[in-house]
């Protein structure tokens, strides 16, 4: 035993001096980089090279320096002599965040998307793929201070050449009864502050599959809340960066968020991972040609957001276009050609069938019209390119296009319809019923330029906008939420992925939105991806079994079609109290819950929060917004249920659930959302009673057991409740 511990004790030496030497090494290789920042630009040879340059080594320089307190790498393969080893037999290799390298030594730490890094998430007892050992590094956390090495945990995935079997893992550890590794269920059972975090050091298999899919394949994961579609898809944007940096630097990659709130929570993740300059932004973001200065009506917005209103855009776009009804003269010097009004039906109908955008259309048809020209003028002279310039916009040209092919502004076509019942019932006949047509019907005329645009206005004139000319896209596009988009929306990321890929990721049972998915093959056919396949992640890293228990009946009420999950996490508490006085049950709902570490959210509805958040401040507790726009070291955050998705915190206290579901159509989806928050704790507080599927106890044979007791007297013992000690 003693000879046991102490070649535990010298292994752990020689891991830590390997620590210090790799800390030495990183040290250098910034300082390297910082010298380079500032030399970069002298060396350069011209202006152009000088920035690109130092925008390279600025990022470097930037993704090194954010290497945060945490550990410099989280493990080590050791491959052995079989043939699966490959090139790699015999070889030790340490994983982490980032490549930490001298310049004529092999690397102390590969990156983690390193194809030899496969083997670490990858590898098992039945597919060892050459690996003997996967060592994990247990890590000392303390704010500010840089991570210590407490320890490690060997998995042997080959039998010992000595031995014919396989040695138990080693170095004090034990794996749990799911099989689990004590220092990964540790990692994921971490109590959350502050912002998401990375996964890097504990990506299971069948979430690894999906990060290192290949370049040009577009997937779309459906997961229950806190299956880590979100870490999935920002690590395959890391990834999809690492390994193909040339083309997707030159065409970009696009994280797609619900919220600002959401992406202020994810922030930190992608520079966490080395990758600094990847855009993150919502779909209202990324149509803001205009502020938003009015709302639609309901009915207004379902129909803007209505796949048939691309129809009907295209309709209005394509009724400019005319037929020629005279023929075309153009004087040059002292000759003047003439092309007939049937040639010009002719080349019109020729770029009509050719299906282009509009502008591109307007501009092959002036093209193919200076074509005819020139053919005249070839019979006298050969003309050069001024005079194809010449003709190519001279008035008569101009003057035929602005009649049968008019240039158009996507704020006008959209104001034209929106703006002239006429114009409208034109270009929606059949399509639109006469009630749909009235409900977007400007009741005062304006023109585009004195419009106030809705958001849904916005998506619209994107459409139009896109259908004039593409827009520019992206090589690899991250959609999270995507349950929730509109057809309308799912077209406006579509016609940005037109050359790329996208990572699709979602839950339908999370659907809010009034024209949110009801299945992933329709939503994938308005992403333009209709063959992209729906992978499905069923292991829960967040919500603890207890709270898993409570929402799956929630979700059996949903009618949605999405397969059931599995929690990783034993631990958690969950607690239903009816309460007499919310704001005063909240108060000490939430001193209780100051009491343990991690983040703590109250969420309600809307309107509930004004009362909630004076009660928290009259008692002294320190609380903040999604925005952060109060105090950013409050652990406390008082949020609507409704940008509530996507978040998480240790310690959530919902209140009153049945407000929550009258607040909206799909409220009892958002319920669901609110209460899969909880990584910890869930605290439901209530004077009302329970929307049913949560009232109704465990055990109960249906839902028509007894009708609910008066709220404040319900007695908590009628739910399946795991109460912490202090707490009940
Ligand atoms: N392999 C993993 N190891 C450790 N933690 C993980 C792992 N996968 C996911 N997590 C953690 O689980 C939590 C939930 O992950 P994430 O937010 O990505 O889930 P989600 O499926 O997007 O949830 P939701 O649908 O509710 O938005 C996060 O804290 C994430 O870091």
């Amino acid at each position: 035993m003693r000879t046991e511990q102490s070649t535990l004790d010298v292994e752990l030496a020689h891991e830590r001096a390997y620590l210090a030497e790799s800390r030495a090494t990183l040290a250098r290789m910034l300082d390297t980089a910082r010298h380079r920042v500032e030399t970069g630009a002298q060396i350069a040879g011209d202006r152009y090279t000088a920035e690109t340059l130092g925008r390279m080594l600025r990022s470097h320089a930037k993704a090194l320096a954010e290497e945060p307190e945490s550990p410099l790498y989280f493990g080590r393969l050791d491959f052995d002599d079989s043939p699966a080893a490959g090139d790699h037999r015999g070889e030790h290799y340490y994983i982490g965040r980032r490549h930490i390298t001298d310049p004529a030594a092999p690397p102390r730490v590969l990156d983690w998307r390193a194809p030899v890094s496969r083997a670490f998430y990858r590898a098992s007892r039945q597919h060892p793929e050459g690996v003997a050992v996967r060592r994990r590094f247990g890590w000392t956390r303390r704010a500010n201070a840089p991570a210590e090495l407490t320890g490690f945990e060997d998995e042997h995935l080959t039998p010992a050449p000595d031995a014919g079997t396989i040695p138990e893992t080693r170095a004090g550890s034990e794996t749990r009864a799911d099989g689990l590794s004590r220092l990964v269920a540790a990692e994921i059972e971490r109590p959350r502050v502050g912002p998401m975090r990375d996964i890097v050091a504990t990506i299971q298999p069948e979430q690894d599959e999906l990060v290192r899919a290949g370049l040009h394949e577009s997937v779309c994961i459906q997961g229950a809340p806190g299956t880590g579609k979100t870490a999935v898809g920002l690590h395959r944007a890391a990834y999809l960066l690492y390994t193909h940096p040339r083309q997707l630097h030159r065409t970009g990659v696009l994280i797609l968020g619900p919220n600002r709130a959401f992406l202020n929570y994810i922030s930190a993740v992608l520079p966490a991972l080395g990758e600094v300059d990847i855009a993150q932004r919502t779909l209202d973001d990324l149509l803001a040609r205009h502020p938003v200065q009015a709302v639609d009506s309901d009915r207004a917005a379902a129909v803007k957001h209505d796949v048939r209103m691309a129809h009907v855009l295209r309709r209005a776009l394509h009724a400019k276009i005319r037929t020629p009804t005279e023929p075309l003269v153009v004087p040059d010097g002292s000759y003047r050609w003439r092309v007939s009004t049937e040639a010009l039906r002719r080349l019109v109908e020729e770029v009509r069938q050719a299906d282009l955008p509009y502008g591109l259309g307007r501009e092959r048809l002036r093209t193919r019209i200076v074509g005819r020209l020139q053919r005249h003028a070839e019979t006298r002279e050969a003309p050069g390119p001024g005079w194809v310039r010449r003709m190519s916009h001279c008035r008569p040209v101009n003057d035929l296009l602005a009649q049968v092919w008019p240039a158009v502004r996507a704020e006008e076509l959209v104001a034209g319809l929106l703006g002239d019942p006429e114009t409208l019932a034109e270009a929606a006949d059949g399509v639109l019923d006469e009630q749909e047509r009235a409900a977007i019907t400007w009741t005062a005329p304006r023109t585009a330029k004195r419009a106030r645009w809705t958001a849904a206005d916005l998506i619209l004139i994107d459409e139009a906008a896109g259908l004039v000319e593409r827009p520019d896209g992206f090589g690899h596009i991250v959609v999270d939420e995507a349950q929730d988009l509109s057809p309308m929306q799912c077209r406006a990321v579509a016609r940005r992925s037109v050359h790329g890929c996208l990572t699709v990721l979602g839950d339908l049972a999370q659907a809010t939105t009034d024209w949110a998915a009801r299945s992933w093959a329709e939503q994938l056919a308005h992403l333009g991806k209709p063959e992209a396949p729906v992978v499905p992640l069923t292991t829960g890293f967040r919500v603890p079994a207890s709270v898993v228990e409570l929402t799956n009946r929630l979700l059996a009420t949903l009618a949605v079609d999405v397969p059931p999950t599995r929690s990783l996490r034993a631990d958690g508490e969950l607690r239903v109290s009816p309460v007499a006085d919310l704001p005063a049950a909240t108060v000490t709902a939430v001193a209780d819950a100051l009491r343990q570490p991690g983040s703590i959210a109250v969420i309600a509805a809307r309107h509930r929060l004004p009362e909630l958040a004076t009660a928290l401040d009259d008692a002294g507790i320190v609380t903040t917004t999604v925005d952060g726009d109060n105090s950013d070291d409050a652990r406390v955050t008082v949020l609507p249920a409704t940008l509530a998705k996507g978040l998480e915190y240790d310690h959530v206290v919902a209140v009153e659930p049945a407000e929550i579901v009258d607040d909206e159509r799909r409220g009892a989806h958002r319920l669901y959302v609110v209460l899969t928050r909880a990584v910890s704790r869930l605290d439901i507080l209530h004077t009302r009673p329970l929307p049913s599927a949560l009232g109704r106890p465990a055990s109960a044979p249906h839902p028509a057991a007894p009708a609910q007791p008066a709220a404040a007297t319900q007695p908590a013992g009628a739910y399946p409740i795991a109460t912490a000690p202090g707490i009940a």
